[in-house]
């Protein structure tokens, strides 16, 4: 285990150096991993895993698109893919992938199948850590750890055809075999992931559902709304208003904080520019303040899981997802952004 320095705080990381990939197929060479799930996660991390060489199956509800499309990624009915309860019997560790709402609605068909010593893997806190919510409270005698991939599912899969990989942080919640250490860091290389953050399935939940609803996700939409809006508002066209709030940023500037951070990105641009941006940051900061206060107590008390948990659990649950993210994708904004996106360079 290395201990890194964090700009002043120390932190246990364990890195692919010391835990090569070898050692990880070793580790597991008598494992089948039931990847139990296959939307977003499942996907990613299934492939990344058989192509690393572990003995992979996934376990996906016939009859979906999901099972459609394992079964176009290469999965073989039967062979590599089973309805979920058959891969639970089968797996000695199961991979619980399903999303969060359904991980509850399965339990008892999972729950039925983890026999004494087998692993219990999730890539979130959030069933065990509002297990009075969800219901999920595992047996004593099997392993329960997790891997949260820092990134999309999606990207997961990409990054690691790339060569490149997404950092994961990893936690263990429950220790039965002794070995739950050495399962939780080789199923982490396992999934493709360079270096392992140490956490806890409480710090895991409640630092995503912070970041997802804020920086991420929620706010920096917000923060686009409220500019574009701005701008619309005295005067300004569609197309000036998006790539002044949208497509600057996500095309130019993100990859220079990417690459060296915020400062580097300043320098790189005016002195005007820089000028202003210094004064103004701490107006936005004070600002956003309260409302991350306020966000971290909704997921602190269980509040946000509770909604969550309220909305995806009803039958028609995809339905309002796809209406809402229609509405987004139909206000002017993001119709601005779809005919400025066409407008790149090198679509041209
Ligand atoms: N989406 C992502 O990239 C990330 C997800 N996670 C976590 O990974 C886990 C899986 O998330 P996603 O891949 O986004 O899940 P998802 O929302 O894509 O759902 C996964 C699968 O669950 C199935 N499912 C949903 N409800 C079900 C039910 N009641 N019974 C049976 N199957 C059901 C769906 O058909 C789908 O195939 C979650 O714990 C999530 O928080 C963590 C990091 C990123
Ligand atoms: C991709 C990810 O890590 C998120 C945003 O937390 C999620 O999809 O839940
Ligand atoms: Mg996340
Ligand atoms: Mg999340």
């Amino acid at each position: 285990m290395a201990k890194i320095n964090f700009g002043g705080t120390e932190e246990n990381v364990v890195t692919r150096e010391e835990f090569p990939l070898s050692k990880a197929l070793e580790t597991l060479k008598n494992d089948t991993i039931a990847v139990i799930g296959y939307g977003v996660q499942g996907p990613g991390q299934s492939l990344n895993l058989k192509d690393n060489g572990f003995h992979v199956i996934v376990g996906q509800r016939k009859n979906s698109k999901s099972w459609d499309k394992a079964v176009a990624d290469g999965w073989i009915p039967g062979e590599t893919l089973f309805e979920m309860e058959e891969a639970a019997e089968k797996g000695t560790i199961i991979q619980y992938l399903l999303s969060d709402a359904g991980q509850i609605s399965a339990w008892p068909l999972i729950k039925k199948h983890l026999t004494p010593g087998k692993a219990l893997y999730f890539s979130h806190g959030f069933g065990i850590t509002y297990k009075e919510r969800t219901g999920i409270i595992p047996p004593a005698d099997v392993d329960v750890i997790l891997i949260a991939p820092k990134g999309s599912g999606t990207s997961l899969r990409r990054m690691f055809l790339q060569g490149r990989g997404v950092n994961s942080s990893y936690a263990i919640f429950q220790d039965a075999t002794g070995k739950a250490m050495e399962r939780v860091i080789a199923l982490g290389i396992g999934v493709g992931s360079g270096y392992l953050f140490e956490t806890t399935f409480q710090k895991e939940v409640y630092s995503d559902l912070t970041g997802e609803r804020g920086t991420l996700m929620g706010a920096i939409q917000g923060l686009f709304a409220a500019q574009y809006d701005t701008l619309r508002a005295h005067g300004h066209t569609p197309s000036e208003a998006f790539n002044e709030t949208v497509e600057e940023l996500t095309q130019s500037l993100m990859p220079l904080i990417a690459e060296n951070g915020m400062d580097w990105m300043y320098a790189n641009c005016s002195t005007t520019a820089q000028r202003g941006a210094l004064d103004w940051w701490e107006k936005f900061r004070d600002a956003a303040k309260p409302v991350f206060e306020e966000l971290y107590q909704e997921v602190a008390c269980g509040n946000e899981a509770q909604r969550s948990i309220n909305a995806n659990s009803r039958p028609d649950y995809r339905e309002k997802l796809d209406s809402e993210l229609k509405a987004m994708r139909d206000s002017e904004m993001w119709q601005a952004g779809s005919i400025v996106r066409k407008l790149r360079p090198e679509n041209n």
